[in-house]
C-alpha cells in the first residue's frame, strides 16, 4: 500500500496517517492524515496544544497504539500491518522510553534498572555493551550511585537513570514524553543537555513530547500539532520563537 521509506534516513515514517477514537456518534479525529518522517539522528521536539494529538502520535510512532488509516514505518518496518506481538518484539528491538514520571522500578538498583531492558528483551549483555553502559554511567554522573534505590535519589538523578536506561541497548529512537516536567529548573537543563549531546555525540535519535519552549530549543527540529495536523515543521529555534509558534498554533480552528 505504501512505498517502504528508506530506513537510513527515517526512523518512524508517518504516511497518511488518521487515528481516531470513539463511535461514529462520538467520533475524535486525534491524528488526520499525518504524513511526516522523523529523522534518524536529530533531536526532534513534538508540540503543540493540550489535545492536539501529541500523546497519540507518540504512541503511534512507538507501536503502542494502532493507527485508524494510513501507515506507520519503525525503523523500516510496516507497524501498520502488524500484530500486537509483533510490534511488542519491534519495540524491545528499536525503541527507548523516558518519561516524565521517570518509571523506574523502586525495587531495583541503578544498576538492575538500567540493564532492564535486556532482561526483558531476553538479551544477555556484551562486553562492548557492557564498556557501554559504564562510560554512560561514568557521564551521566551515576557512578556513585548504582548501588543506590531510585527513592535514594533526585527527582535529576533518577531522570539520568531512565536516559541512561533508555541509551543502554542504543535503540533506533528514543521517546520522551515530558521529561522535564517534574525537574526544576537546574534539573530540567542538565537532562535537555544530556539529550542533546546524545543526539549530537553519538547519533541518538530521540523525538520529544513537550510543553515547554525551552526544552524544545534544545532540540534540532520543532514540529507542532494541532488538531491532529502537523501545522508547523522547523529547525532548531530559540524559545521566544517557539512561544510565538505555539500562539499561532493555538489559533487553528478545531
Ligand atoms: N483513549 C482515548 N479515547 C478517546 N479519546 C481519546 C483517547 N486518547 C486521546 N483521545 C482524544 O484525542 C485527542 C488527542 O489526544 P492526545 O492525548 O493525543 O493529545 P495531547 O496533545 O497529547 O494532549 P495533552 O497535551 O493534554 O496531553 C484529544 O481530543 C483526546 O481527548
Amino acid at each position: 500500500m505504501f512505498t517502504t521509506p528508506n530506513d537510513e534516513a527515517a526512523v518512524v515514517a508517518f504516511r497518511e496517517v488518521g487515528k481516531s477514537y470513539g463511535t461514529e456518534a462520538t467520533v475524535v479525529h486525534a491524528l488526520r492524515d499525518v504524513s511526516v518522517d522523523i529523522r534518524r539522528g536529530e533531536f526532534t521536539a513534538i508540540m503543540g496544544p493540550s489535545g492536539s494529538g501529541k500523546s497519540t502520535f507518540m504512541n503511534v510512532a512507538a507501536g503502542l497504539d494502532d493507527v485508524t488509516t494510513g501507515g506507520v514505518f519503525l525503523a523500516g518496518q510496516p507497524l501498520h500491518a502488524m500484530d500486537d506481538t509483533a510490534r511488542t518484539i519491534l519495540r524491545r528491538q528499536h525503541v527507548g522510553f523516558v518519561f516524565q514520571s521517570f518509571n523506574l522500578v523502586p525495587t531495583l538498583t541503578v544498576a538492575e534498572n538500567v540493564l532492564l531492558p535486556f532482561e526483558l528483551a531476553g538479551r544477555s549483555v556484551t562486553p562492548q555493551q557492557r564498556t557501554w553502559i559504564d562510560h554512560l554511567v561514568h557521564v551521566l554522573g551515576l557512578a556513585a550511585r548504582v548501588d543506590h534505590k531510585p527513592a535514594e535519589l533526585s527527582g535529576g538523578q533518577q531522570q539520568r537513570v531512565a536516559i541512561a536506561r533508555a541509551l543502554a541497548s542504543r535503540p533506533a529512537i528514543i521517546f520522551a514524553d515530558e521529561p522535564t516536567g517534574n525537574l526544576d529548573t537546574r534539573s530540567s537543563s542538565e537532562v535537555l543537555q544530556l539529550m542533546r549531546s546524545a543526539a549530537t555525540e553519538y547519533g541518538q535519535t530521540i523525538a520529544m513530547v513537550s510543553h515547554d519552549p525551552i526544552a524544545a530549543s534544545f532540540a534540532d527540529r520543532v514540529l507542532v500539532l494541532a488538531d491532529g495536523r502537523v501545522v508547523a515543521d522547523h529547525g532548531r529555534m530559540s524559545p521566544q520563537q517557539i512561544s510565538q509558534l505555539l500562539l499561532t498554533a493555538e489559533g487553528v480552528p478545531a
